[in-house]
């Protein structure tokens, strides 16, 4: 069976994820698109053809799955039109930009009965990510104490936003957490150190993160979306028999002038290039089994409910709890 996938927003990401299904990845093809902006739907369409909404290209018979790489504020949107549809939905994080939204895709998935939807947080297809994943979830660090982490972006876009250093960034680090530690997060706390002269006027950056899980374990995170030299994703797990640190990408090493040195990616599109090809094919090798597998919906609202609480921990500059219900029997 080949998927055919229709792709909801044609910004940079969704071209990204156009160019990899019709290059790289087995068993689909993208035969349907739309944006907000028609021309840019259709300079990036290729052979798909261009439908003037969301609601139209789910609707529409040549597609069997949805991509939604729109902008977050209207990914609940898509994703709850493709769940009424019962067709397949792979949304990129985060899920929705509030827990309330994520709650209602949660249940319209409960009433459908099985699950339809694929979170966009592709670290953990990852290979660094996954081996660390590995090695904690076998003991070899014993109990985890502590996480460090850095996320970093060499320039935010104009439209970038303090709030987004959580809602956008920092909500890969909460998810990745989450899943390396098998734990949630119960508080948060921003503190803000002097803020870079590279950054526009309105942002607030670097910000520091802290966060509290239920057992105990303390994580840290650096958000600086404006370090200038290179994108840049640190994450370190210090437990009571080791240590362990996520490795830089493989990159060749430079003997010359004098030095040594190896390249830095500079976009997310270079660092995650092969973890999304990874992410997009079990994706694709999912939909004909009728049941999504990766990151859920249950983890989506997980991470959106620890970020919400983490821009309220902006604006108030306290401890905020996390305020989250039980995960449901149906997400086990
Ligand atoms: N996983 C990752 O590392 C990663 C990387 C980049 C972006 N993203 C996510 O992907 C999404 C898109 O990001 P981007 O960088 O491509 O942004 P972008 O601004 O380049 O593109 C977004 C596109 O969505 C369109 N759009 C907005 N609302 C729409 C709607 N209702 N229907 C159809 N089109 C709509 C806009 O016109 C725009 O072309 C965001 O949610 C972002 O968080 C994830
Ligand atoms: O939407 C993007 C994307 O998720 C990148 O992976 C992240 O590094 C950026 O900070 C964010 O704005």
């Amino acid at each position: 069976m080949t998927v055919r996938i229709g792709v909801i927003g044609t910004g940079a990401i969704g071209r990204d994820h156009i160019d990899r299904v019709t290059r790289r990845i087995r068993g689909a093809s993208v035969t349907a698109v739309t944006d907000l902006d028609r021309a840019l739907a259709e300079k990036s369409a290729g052979e798909a053809k261009v439908y003037p909404d969301g609601a139209a290209l789910i609707a529409s018979p040549e597609v069997d799955a949805v991509l939604v790489a729109c902008s977050d504020a209207a990914h609940a949107e898509h994703v709850l039109t493709a769940i009424a549809a019962g067709k397949p939905v792979l949304c990129e994080k985060p899920l929705a930009v509030t827990p309330e939204d994520c709650l209602r895709i949660m249940a319209a998935e409960e009433s459908h009965g099985s699950r339809l939807v694929q979170v966009g947080f592709m670290r953990r297809y990852d290979a660094g990510y996954r081996e660390m994943h590995r090695v904690i979830s076998a003991g070899d660090i014993g109990r985890p104490l502590l996480m460090h982490c850095a996320h970093r972006n060499r320039a935010s876009r104009p439209d970038y936003t303090t709030e987004m250093a959580v809602l956008s960034s920092g909500v890969h680090e909460i998810d990745a957490a989450r899943w390396l530690l098998s734990d949630e997060i119960v508080s948060t706390q921003v503190i803000n150190p002097r803020s870079t002269r590279h950054r526009l006027p309105h942002l607030t950056d670097p910000q520091f993160m802290l966060f509290e899980t239920a057992s105990g374990i303390r994580i840290d995170l650096e958000v600086f979306v404006n370090c200038r030299y290179g994108y840049d994703i640190r994450c370190e797990t210090v437990g009571e028999e080791g240590l362990l640190r996520l490795p830089d990408p493989a990159r060749p090493e430079l003997r010359a002038s004098a030095r040594i040195g190896t390249a830095i990616d500079q976009e997310w599109d270079d660092r995650f290039s092969a973890a999304f090809d990874a992410e997009l094919q079990a994706w694709v090798d999912s939909v004909p089994t009728g049941r999504a597998t990766g990151p859920s919906s249950w983890d989506g609202y997980a991470a959106t409910a620890v970020a919400t609480a983490t821009v309220r921990a902006q604006q108030s500059g306290d401890v905020e709890q996390v305020n989250m219900r039980e995960r449901p029997a149906f997400y086990a």
